[in-house]
């Protein structure tokens, strides 16, 4: 994966490099580019080499978030707006339908070569059908244990879940680290000692204690989920309060971080070196830090979105 991850990285700030050519400063929008970047990084990562096919699925993606947000507001105002013809509905199901018809696509193609034998190459898709083959031999099954409609889910779930927030972060990142040169140098001066200008070494990583706190202030400021919602499936209580079957509940991930009773008067600030002793000790509450979720449902890939954020800011920084 991390070699999926530097190429990416790498093809970025090339492509920057060659837009400022001689010149000493450039004016760039760089949420598109660094969505381009994390879109790149899921396709590689998930598709290998249908990573062009994936590409296309990426901006549709992208596309549909803006039509969701735009409908989620309306559906305040109008009940029942997103089952009503409207424009921008008729448009997210032929959007949906190009996904999942470049889906079907790319899956029957690499289903047909494990069939025929072919190695199901070290990317998500062929984890996902590898696992899903082997589930439905021991169960006795011939085929898949799941069906390509849940594997097209499966994946749609990981374009969404992971190219929008992992650019979010990056972007948000950008930003306050131009707001805080003093914080930018400092993130600087430990990639430059780690690495030099040199390409990265993957090791290295793990040992950028400035650049991690900066991240995490990142993701306490500006959490890219601001909020998850759960459903009681049974009567329960939560909190002192019984709670009937089929009540919708939601957790203010936004508020909680920027509580003052949990994180101090400072909350509004951005601070990284509140994090200087680990995400533990940066607040009253252990448990306060939620920009991965918790529990059973948490992120699967925090650790991914973690490196790349990283390896993608060494480079720039460098
Ligand atoms: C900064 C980047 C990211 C953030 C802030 C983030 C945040 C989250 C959050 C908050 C959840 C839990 C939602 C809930 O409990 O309702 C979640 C779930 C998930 N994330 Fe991420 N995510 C990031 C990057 C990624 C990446 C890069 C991938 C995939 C490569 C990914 C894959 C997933 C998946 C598959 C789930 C669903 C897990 C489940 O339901 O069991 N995420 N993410």
């Amino acid at each position: 994966m991390l070699p999926a991850f530097s190429a990416c990285c790498e093809e970025l700030v090339s492509r920057w490099s060659e837009s400022l050519g001689s010149e000493a400063s450039l004016e760039l929008d760089v949420w598109p580019e660094l969505q381009n970047l994390t879109g790149d990084v899921i396709s590689r990562t998930a598709f290998s080499s249908s990573y062009h096919e994936g590409r296309r699925i990426f901006q549709l993606q992208a596309e549909q978030a803006v039509l969701v947000m735009t409908n989620i507001q309306k559906i305040m105002i109008i009940p029942g707006y997103m089952s009503l013809p409207t424009r921008s509905s008729r448009k997210m199901r032929k959007n949906n339908k190009e996904i999942e018809s470049i889906l079907r696509d790319i899956i029957g193609k690499r289903i047909r070569a494990m069939e025929q034998g072919e190695s199901t190459k070290d990317d998500l898709l062929g984890l996902l059908l590898e696992s899903n083959m082997r589930q439905a031999e021991e169960n006795g099954q011939s085929g898949m244990g799941m069906t390509i409609e849940d594997v097209i889910e499966e994946c749609k779930v990981f374009y969404f879940a992971g190219m929008e927030t992992t650019s979010v972060l990056l972007t948000w990142t950008m930003v306050v680290l131009s707001m805080h040169p003093e914080w930018q140098d400092r993130a600087r001066e430990e990639v430059l000692g780690l690495f030099g200008k040199n390409k990265l070494e993957y090791e290295g990583l793990s040992r950028l204690k400035t650049l991690t706190m900066i991240l995490y202030e990142v993701l306490r400021l500006y959490p890219p989920a601001i909020s998850f919602v759960r459903k009681t499936y049974k009567e329960m209580e939560i909190g002192g309060i019984t709670y009937p079957a089929g009540v919708i509940l939601e957790l203010p991930v936004l508020f909680i971080h920027h509580d003052p009773d949990i994180w101090g008067s400072d909350v509004h600030e951005f601070r990284p070196d509140r994090f200087s002793e680990g995400i533990s000790k940066a607040s009253k509450d252990p448990g306060a830090f939620l920009p991965f979720g918790w529990g059973p449902r948490i992120c699967i890939g925090q650790n991914c979105a973690l490196l790349e954020a990283k390896m993608a800011l060494c480079m720039i920084l460098q």
